[in-house]
């Protein structure tokens, strides 16, 4: 860490504007933050630096919208974040231009305020200097935060760090000297477990993945995914059909790098993608054309709790099932508490990343058990990966 600049660098932030990338996004059931950690990742870094008397600003995106979108407001999520904080945290309904200015420009030494979601300009993702220079605008400062935002250069995420002061967050420092202290070397066999719903996103990560782990054990919509490429019809499942060729690349490529990937090969199915819903555990091949695979069926869990005794090292993102789904939760379930108790009986180092992993194994009640938890998600693989992270590269000194 000593090749970035940290809080510990920053000097007298008293009255300074403090632009924070924090990462916001967070799952949200019924309107309501279902699992905080992203929130409670921010505290150290925001309560820090209101304590030394900086005007912050916390800058994030919140899923993917497409243009403005209520739904994708950052505005509740400023609630949840002031109520992990214990402090008032106001909200700046732009995250630029003349509006924010003047509301940051009535701000005191100390205050916080949540600015709208970046996503919501169209040249966040892309980067542009005209973004850049109109958010840097309203900061003196800026700290990166969002280690889980990180692989992403974005204007928020990156573009900052080139024309304001830049320094890394402790939630950004504390994941990178975990990450490295856990997984720098890992001990082999190490086994990956890769599921979840961005099947098209993490299909590269895959790519990369198996010629460096010795298992990959494949969940979720990502399962469907190579189902379908392997022939097997899954029926109105989460499936990415189009990239069907690109499974069976990955499939390949591991037989050639000697991992084993391990597939479900029983499921449980239902009609209706909701808690309770009437559902089977079937063989894969017998899924009904108007049935959704929503979880890993219990004999491929055994037969993957097996496998990860065999292992030394595990690195997991994304749920094996639809796990917000009562009973679809099970396979997630089982498989986090065997990594656990392996963890706890000290012959597994278990690192664990992503939004909703981390809500699933706070569901399965061993977040703790875990080596690290990382609040990232993407980031967390492609750092797995070897990847160079724009939001990192861009904070060294
Ligand atoms: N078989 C399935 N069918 C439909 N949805 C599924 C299935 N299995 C898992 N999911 C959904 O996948 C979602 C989580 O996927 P996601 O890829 O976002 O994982 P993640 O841990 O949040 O990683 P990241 O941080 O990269 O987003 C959950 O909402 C879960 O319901
Ligand atoms: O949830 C995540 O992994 C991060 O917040 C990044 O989100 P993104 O995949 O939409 O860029």
């Amino acid at each position: 860490m000593a090749k970035f600049r940290t809080l510990d660098d920053i000097g007298d932030v008293r009255g300074k504007r403090v632009l924070v990338r924090a990462d916001l996004n967070v799952p949200m059931q019924d309107g309501k933050v279902s699992d905080d950690t992203r929130l409670r990742a921010a505290q150290p870094t925001i309560a820090e630096l209101a304590d030394k008397g900086a005007i912050v600003l916390v800058l994030s995106h919140f899923g993917r919208p497409k243009g403005e979108d209520p739904m994708l407001s950052l505005s509740p999520i400023s609630s949840a974040l002031a109520k992990v904080l214990g402090r008032t945290v106001g909200f700046v309904t732009e995250c630029k231009g003349p509006a924010a200015e003047q509301a940051v420009g009535l701000m005191a030494a100390g205050e916080i305020a949540v600015l709208e979601n970046t996503r919501f300009e169209a040249g966040e993702e892309k980067n542009d200097p005209a973004l850049v220079a109109a958010i840097a605008k309203l900061g003196d400062l800026y700290v990166n935060d969002a280690f889980s935002a990180a692989h992403r250069a974005h204007a928020s995420t990156e573009g900052l760090a080139h024309v304001l002061p830049a320094y890394a967050g402790r939630s950004m420092q504390a994941e990178l000297e975990h990450l490295e202290a856990a997984l720098g070397e890992p001990e082999r066999p190490v086994a990956a477990v890769v599921g979840g719903a961005k099947v098209s996103s993490k299909l590269d990560v895959l790519n990369n993945l198996v010629s460096k782990v010795d298992h990959l054990i494949i969940g979720g919509g990502m399962a469907n995914t190579f189902l379908a490429a392997k022939g097997v019809d899954v029926g109105k499942s989460l499936c990415e059909h189009d990239l069907k060729e690109t499974a069976l690349g990955i499939l390949a490529k591991a037989d050639a790098a000697r991992c084993t990937v391990h597939l479900p090969y029983d499921v449980v199915v239902a009609k209706e993608f909701k808690a309770n819903a009437a559902n089977r555990t079937v063989n894969v091949h017998e899924v009904g054309a108007d049935e959704m695979i929503l979880d890993v069926g219990p004999a491929a869990v055994e037969a993957l709790s097996d496998a990860l005794k065999t292992c030394r090292t595990l690195v997991w993102n994304g749920p094996l099932g639809a796990f917000e789904l009562e009973p679809f939760d099970a396979a997630t379930v089982a498989l986090a508490r065997t990594a656990a108790a392996l963890t706890e009986a000290g012959s597994l180092v278990s690192v664990a990343g992503g939004g909703d992993t981390v809500a699933a194994l706070n569901h399965a009640g061993v977040a703790d058990s875990f080596s690290f938890v990382s609040t990232a998600g993407g980031a967390f693989l492609e750092w797995m990966e070897g990847k160079a992270l724009p939001g990192v590269e861009a904070l060294r000194a």
